[in-house]
């Protein structure tokens, strides 16, 4: 009989981490099995929140009601199941024309088909920090359902929603790394500061992507007190006459976001090389950051603009091409050399 629950399609999952994120596009590039689909699947979990998270087109107490409904899907515990979850958003796909985000939503069957193939150990280090980005989404949307769109109050705020975007992502990626015993000494060094490392990497996207994020979803992560501080108000973030202003709000940002960099190096230098796990599949995220910091730091006004701030391809290149073949003493030196100039100009 035809239950409608979908076969596992690992290779589709592949294809479509390759769609949503530059990210996790090159990590999951970068590691090696099991490693690599389980990162990669426990990716599209998490995406399927923020997707829903971001949409500008479903109004918050309904937004609310889908992450409730995906969450019993994932909750071991609840009866809920993700064709549940499949048939509350249908209505709300996009239709004809459906972005790779709204694809992996409508193909979220598929994900969780393929993800309970994987090995009890893994689905039970991934689960739980799932849910709890799911959890966490759900509150900050309930908490800003009067305007709409996120409008983070103070840094206070912005660091919480850091732990619920990229944080748990953190967790879930320790808890793969730990799962059958590391050393105490390194497990406590690695929770400690995984944390840190997940800040270092959503700072530097609220930084950069102050213009996609106010027109493409409605939000503004700058908190309104360091824009208040520059007498800007949030409404008016992308306004002209405000652009100096803003940008200062931004290096701030930046500026927060450096204050990770030590303690995101200390996990990649404490983090095992198990389970498929390579040293490349973390460095290269933690090095284009640097290197995004970098620009930031010499044309802030730039993250108000439609063209952002990015590092070049070129740089890109050359940072994957030292990371696949670089050990952890390397990575202060690399980091020092990429806060200076783009990489690719300094190997030339
Ligand atoms: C311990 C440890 C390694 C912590 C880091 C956790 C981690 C990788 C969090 C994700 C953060 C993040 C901002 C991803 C990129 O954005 P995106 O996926 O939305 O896509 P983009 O790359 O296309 O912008």
């Amino acid at each position: 009989m035809n239950s409608g629950h979908p076969p596992p399609d690992i290779e589709w999952c592949y294809e479509a981490v390759q769609g949503v994120s530059r990210t996790f596009a090159l990590t999951v590039e970068a590691l090696d099995e099991p490693m690599a689909s389980q990162i990669g699947l426990g990716y599209l979990l998490c995406r399927v929140a923020d997707t829903i998270e971001d949409a500008g087109h479903i109004p918050p107490d309904e937004q609310v009601s889908l992450l409730a409904t995906y969450d019993a899907a994932l909750d071991p515990d609840a009866d809920g199941t993700m064709l549940d979850f499949r048939s509350a958003v249908d209505p709300w796909l996009p239709e004809p024309e459906r972005s790779e985000d709204w694809r992996v939503v409508a193909r979220a069957p598929t994900v969780w088909a393929t993800f309970a193939d994987q090995p009890a150990d893994a689905r039970a280090a991934i689960v739980p920090p799932v849910r709890e980005m799911v959890d966490g989404m759900a509150d900050f949307l309930s908490a800003h359902a009067a305007t709409g769109g996120l409008r983070l109050a103070d840094y206070a705020e912005l660091d919480e929603y850091c732990h619920y975007a990229a944080g748990t992502v953190g967790m879930l990626i320790t808890n793969l790394l730990t799962r059958d015993g590391v050393a105490q000494g390194r497990s406590e060094t690695l929770y400690e500061t995984a944390g840190s490392f997940a800040r270092l990497l959503q700072l530097v996207n609220v930084a950069k992507d102050v213009h996609a994020d106010f027109h493409e979803e409605n939000n503004v992560y700058l908190p309104a007190t360091w824009l208040a501080a520059e007498n800007v108000e949030q409404e008016h973030v992308l306004a002209d006459r405000n652009r100096d202003a803003v940008g200062r709000v931004v290096d701030r940002t930046a500026t927060r976001a450096r204050t990770f960099l030590d303690d995101a190096q200390s996990y990649l230098e404490a983090m095992p090389l198990s389970h498929g796990n390579t040293l490349a599949a973390w460095s290269v995220p933690y090095l284009l950051s640097v290197g995004t910091l970098r620009e930031l730091r010499n044309r802030p006004g730039d993250a108000l603009t439609e063209t952002g701030v990015k590092v070049d391809r070129e740089e890109v290149f050359a940072v994957m091409s030292v990371a696949s073949d670089t050990g952890r003493d390397a990575l202060g030196d690399l980091r020092t050399s990429i806060e200076r100039e783009p990489f690719h100009l300094a190997v030339e």
